[in-house]
C-alpha cells in the first residue's frame, strides 16, 4: 500500500493553508561487529524485521528515507534547506531531531568541521538570504535582521546556554499563540563568524555525557532558535523563528548501564518523550485536549506540532539488533507524528478559534485517511539478520507486550499500526494477563498504603532506640537466639561494656545492644542497590534470581528509583511476604558493606 503523496515544500500554498509535519527517518551505518534489523527500500521507505515472524518484515514509508550513506548535504538540502524561505515571509518553522541515544541526532544537527550539519549549513544560509532580500514579502522594501538564543531543557528547567545562570527560564504563550521563553538572551548575528562564536562557547555549556550507549551523550533537550526580524518603515516590525532542536535521545538503561544521576536524567528525558508521544497523538487523533503542558519540552514544541510552524521532524534509527526495540518504537512515533498537521500563519494574521477548531479537525481527518492507506505492511522478501525470540531478552518482550497494549488503549490496533502482529488468541490472551496485573498492582498498591499509614502510626508511638556502637570482635562467640523481649525491629550489635575501673588484665565483657539506626542505614544500601545497581550487582542480592533482577530493571526505567523498600511490592509477582523476606535476607550484608573491613558482630531480628 501506498501512501498519499505529499505536498512538495517548495509547492505554491495559500499563506495560512494547513501543513502536514514533514517527516524524515535517517539510518546510522551499522557498527562492525553487529547484524542489523533495518534496512533501507527506496529513498522513501525502509523495512524493520518482524521479531515474532523470521520470514517477515514491517515496512514503513515517510517524506523520506536516508540510509547510512546518505551525506549531511542530502539531509539538509532536501528536508530543511527548503523551509527557510518562509521566515522571510514571518512564519515559524523548526526542525526536530528525534531518536534513541546513539542513533545519530547530533551528527545531523551539528555534524563536525568536516561534515558540518544542519545548524550551521542553516545559520549560514539564513544570513545569506537575508543579506540578498532587498523587500518584503509584498514587495515593499525592508530591512531583515537576525538574532540567536540557544537553551536547554534538562531535568524539566529551561536553560540558557548563552548566559547560563542556572535560573529555570519561564515558558510563556505570546498573543500570536507562540512561545517565547522569558529572559532568554539574544545574540544578534551579523555573520557566521559571530554564530561560530557565541555557538561554541555556549556549546561547553550544554550537559554532554559519557554512556554506554555513547561517549558523548546529551543529557538534555538542546533548541538553537535563529530570529529573523523585519522592520519596514510606517508598519509594525515582524520576526519569525526557526526552532533547531537536538531532542535527548530516549535511553534504554539496560544498554547505557546509566545508574545515580545519569539514571535519573534518563527517567527525565524519557517522561518528556512520552508527552512527547501524547502530545502527537492527541492532534492526530484530534483530541479536545493537548497536553503540552505536561512537560517543559511539549510546551517549548508547541509552535512546532499543531502549531503555526513549518516543522519537519528527522527520526533516527541505529541498525543494530541491540536498539530493535527503540527502532521500533522511533518509527511508530514517526508514523504518528506523519499526521499531525501545522497552520502556519505570518504575525498579525492570528488564526480564529474557529480556524484552530478546523485545524484539528484536519488532524483528525488527516489521520483517518492516512492511517487506512498507511502503516507497516508486511514485505515478501524477509530481511536478511533476524532476531530470534529465544535470544531476546525477557525484558525486551515485556516492553514490547506493553507498547502493544498502550496501542490498544489507543485503538490504533485495527487501523493499520500493527506493531508485531500478534495472532488475535495470542493477543487476547496476553491483553487479560496484562489486565490482571494491573489489577493486582492496584491491589497492592492499596495494601502499601495501609501498611505505610500503619507504619506511620507505629513510628509516632515508638520512643527513640538507644544509642549502640558497633566494635570490632575478635573471638567472641555471637548467641544467635537472644532477641530483647520487644517487638521493634533492629540489628544486634555487641558492644563493650563500660568498665570505669577496670584493670590492664581484666577480660573485656560484652552486651547485645538492638541499634535500629544500622538497619535503617542496611536498608538505605539495600534501596540504593536496587536503584542504581547492575544486573550483576542486583544478582548478587539474596532472593533475587535472574527474572526479578529484570523485573527491578524494566520497573527501574519506567518508574524512575524506587523511594522506599516497600515500593518493590508495586512489582509484578512480589507480595508483602517476598519483599519482607528478600530484605530480611539482604540487610546484614548491606550493613556489612557500610562497616570498615575486619571481622564485626551483627545480628538481624525482628
Ligand atoms: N550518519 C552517520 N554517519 C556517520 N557517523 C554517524 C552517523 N550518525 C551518527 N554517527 C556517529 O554515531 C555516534 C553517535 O551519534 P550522536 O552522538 O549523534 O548520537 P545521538 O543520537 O545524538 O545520541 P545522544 O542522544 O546520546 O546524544 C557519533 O560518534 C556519531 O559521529
Amino acid at each position: 500500500m501506498q501512501s498519499q503523496p505529499r505536498p512538495s515544500m517548495k509547492e505554491h500554498r495559500q499563506p495560512d493553508a494547513p501543513v502536514p509535519v514533514r517527516v524524515c527517518v535517517r539510518l546510522r551505518p551499522c557498527s562492525k561487529d553487529s547484524e542489523p534489523c533495518v534496512r533501507g527500500l527506496d529513498s522513501r521507505s525502509l523495512e524493520l524485521v518482524n521479531w515474532r515472524n523470521a520470514k517477515e518484515t514491517f515496512k514503513y514509508q515517510f517524506d523520506t528515507f536516508y540510509g547510512d550513506t546518505a551525506t549531511q548535504q542530502d539531509v539538509y538540502c532536501s528536508s530543511v534547506q527548503p523551509i527557510l524561505h518562509h521566515l522571510l515571509q514571518g512564519q515559524n518553522a523548526s526542525v526536530l531531531a528525534y531518536g534513541p541515544t546513539g542513533a545519530g541526532k547530533t551528527h545531523t544537527m551539528l555534524g563536525s568541521p568536516q561534515q558540518p550539519g544542519v545548524i550551521p549549513r542553516a545559520v549560514r544560509d539564513i544570513l545569506h538570504m537575508v543579506r540578498e532580500a532587498g523587500c518584503g514579502p509584498d514587495g515593499h522594501n525592508c530591512s531583515y535582521s537576525v538574532s540567536m538564543s540557544y537553551l536547554e531543557v534538562y531535568q524539566e528547567k529551561v536553560l540558557d546556554l548563552l548566559e547560563p545562570s542556572g535560573r529555570d527560564l519561564v515558558l510563556r504563550e505570546t498573543p500570536d499563540r507562540s512561545i517565547m521563553v522569558t529572559g532568554l538572551t539574544e545574540q544578534e548575528l551579523s555573520s557566521f563568524h559571530d554564530f561560530e562564536k557565541h555557538f561554541l562557547l555556549a556549546s561547553r555549556n550544554r550537559t554532554v555525557a559519557s554512556t554506554g550507549l555513547n561517549s558523548r551523550s546529551s543529557r538534555s533537550h538542546a533548541a538553537l532558535v535563529l530570529r529573523v526580524a523585519q522592520s519596514r518603515p510606517l508598519v509594525p516590525a515582524r520576526s519569525a523563528k526557526l526552532q533547531l532542536v537536538d531532542l535527548a535521545g530516549c535511553e534504554d538503561n539496560r544498554l547505557t548501564g546509566n545508574c545515580g544521576l545519569r539514571l535519573r536524567e534518563s527517567s527525565v528525558i524519557n517522561t518528556s518523550l512520552l508527552v512527547l508521544g501524547k502530545v502527537v497523538d492527541a492532534l492526530r487523533l484530534g483530541r479536545p485536549r493537548v497536553p503540552y503542558r505536561d512537560s517543559k519540552l511539549t510546551r517549548l514544541l508547541q509552535d512546532s506540532l499543531g502549531g503555526s510552524a513549518h516543522s519537519v521532524v528527522i527520526a533516527h534509527v541505529a541498525p543494530e539488533q541491540r536498539f530493535y526495540f527503540d527502532t521500533l518504537t522511533t518509527l511508530n512515533f514517526a508514523t504518528r507524528s506523519k499526521q499531525v498537521v501545522n497552520k502556519p500563519f505570518a504575525p498579525g494574521a492570528l488564526p480564529e478559534p474557529a480556524a484552530e477548531k478546523t485545524l484539528q479537525k484536519e488532524n483528525s481527518d488527516k489521520q483517518k485517511q492516512s492511517t487506512s492507506k498507511e502503516g507497516p505492511l508486511v514485505a515478501e522478501k524477509p530481511l536478511g539478520a533476524l532476531l530470534p525470540l529465544d535470544q531476546l531478552e525477557p525484558s525486551l518482550v515485556q516492553r514490547v507486550l506493553r507498547l502493544e497494549e498502550l496501542e490498544r488503549q489507543q485503538g490504533a490496533g485495527h487501523r493499520g499500526l500493527p506493531l508485531l502482529g500478534t495472532p488475535k488468541a495470542e493477543r487476547k490472551a496476553l491483553l487479560r494477563c496484562l489486565e490482571e496485573t494491573q489489577a493486582e498492582l492496584e491491589k497492592m498498591r492499596q495494601q502499601q498504603k495501609e501498611l505505610e499509614a500503619k507504619e506511620l502510626l507505629r513510628a509516632a508511638s515508638t520512643p527513640e532506640p538507644p544509642q549502640a556502637i558497633v566494635l570490632p570482635m575478635r573471638q567472641v562467640p555471637i548467641p544467635q537466639k537472644r532477641a530483647p523481649p520487644t517487638e521493634d525491629e533492629g540489628i544486634l550489635v555487641l558492644k563493650r561494656r563500660s568498665d570505669p575501673g577496670g584493670t590492664e588484665n581484666a577480660v573485656p565483657s560484652w552486651e547485645l545492644t538492638r541499634c535500629q539506626e544500622l538497619m535503617v542505614r542496611g536498608h538505605q544500601k539495600l534501596l540504593e542497590l536496587l536503584n542504581q545497581g547492575s544486573t550483576r550487582e542486583l544478582l548478587s542480592l539474596k532472593r533475587i534470581g535472574p527474572r526479578t533482577a529484570e523485573l527491578i530493571m524494566a520497573w527501574r526505567e519506567q518508574h524512575g528509583p524506587f523511594v522506599t523498600l516497600q515500593d518493590l511490592q508495586r512489582m509484578e509477582t512480589m507480595t508483602a511476604k517476598k519483599v519482607a523476606t528478600l530484605i530480611k535476607a539482604n540487610t546484614l550484608d548491606c550493613i556489612q558493606m557500610l562497616l570498615p573491613p575486619g571481622p564485626s558482630a551483627l545480628s538481624l531480628f525482628s
